[in-house]
């Protein structure tokens, strides 16, 4: 009988964060699929908002190796204390319009790393990771959100990734934007993401995460890092 030809392993860890999570059942389903980071966010427009107490809640039991992230926009000191008391985090995810000082000041006072999100529609858009390169800690390339809508992400669309050819993040950076379990191993092709986040593209319904889905979001990015 011929050999079997070996099992080729994986040649890189793509990261893996599962954003927006509001209840046990996804967070279990979450760490159990093998995700490396769990988000919360902490902006009340959301349909995925939670509580600083309830976030504790989902996150305190978690293995050690999952990190945490709490997403918010142009947060106050007030919203920052309250939830930093409470949950503990690893990553402060800022999705609003945060100048690179103010992100200097949050990273000193909470002495914990920021992931910067950035809107991107254009290659001009990517000047702005120059900006912040001396500031934040990773970058987060995420869709615009649609005109006139009242939060900047979770609109379950992507952009051109097309843009990012040629792109040399000056931090380490994830995609974001519309991923789904059918898309993300195209997206991850396509732009070379080290890692990828995703919300709506796990959902059942706005706000109601999919045991499922992220099983098979994270076996679809699992499977494209040994491509
Ligand atoms: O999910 C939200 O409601 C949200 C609100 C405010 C800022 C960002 C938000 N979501 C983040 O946007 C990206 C992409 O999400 P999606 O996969 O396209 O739904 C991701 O980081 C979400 O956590």
């Amino acid at each position: 009988m011929p050999p079997r030809p070996a099992k080729r392993p994986p040649t890189r860890h793509i990261e893996i964060k599962i954003c927006g999570l509001t209840d046990v059942d996804a967070v279990d389903a979450a760490v159990a699929a093998g995700a490396d980071w769990l988000g919360a966010v902490f902006f009340p427009p959301s349909p995925r908002a939670v509580t600083a107490e309830e976030a504790a809640d989902l996150f305190d039991a978690l293995p050690d190796d999952i990190g945490t992230v709490g997403l918010f926009v142009d947060p106050d000191e007030a919203l920052l204390d309250h939830v930093l008391n409470h949950v503990r985090l690893d990553l402060i995810q800022l999705h609003g319009r945060e100048s690179p000082e103010r992100i200097d000041a949050i990273r000193l006072d909470y002495g914990l790393p920021v992931m910067k999100a950035l809107g991107v529609s254009t290659p001009a858009d990517l000047e702005a990771a120059t900006v912040y390169a001396d500031h934040a800690d990773r970058l987060l390339l995420d869709a615009k959100p649609p005109a006139g809508s009242d939060r900047p992400g979770g609109h379950a669309t992507a952009f051109d990734w097309s843009i990012l050819a040629g792109w040399h993040s000056p931090l380490p950076w994830m995609l974001a934007g519309g991923l789904t379990p059918v898309t993300v191993a195209e997206a991850i092709r396509a732009t070379g993401a080290p890692g990828v986040d995703v919300s709506s593209g796990v959902e059942r319904a706005k706000g109601r995460k999919d045991a499922a889905l992220i099983e098979r979001f994270c076996a679809a990015v699992r499977a494209a890092e040994g491509e």
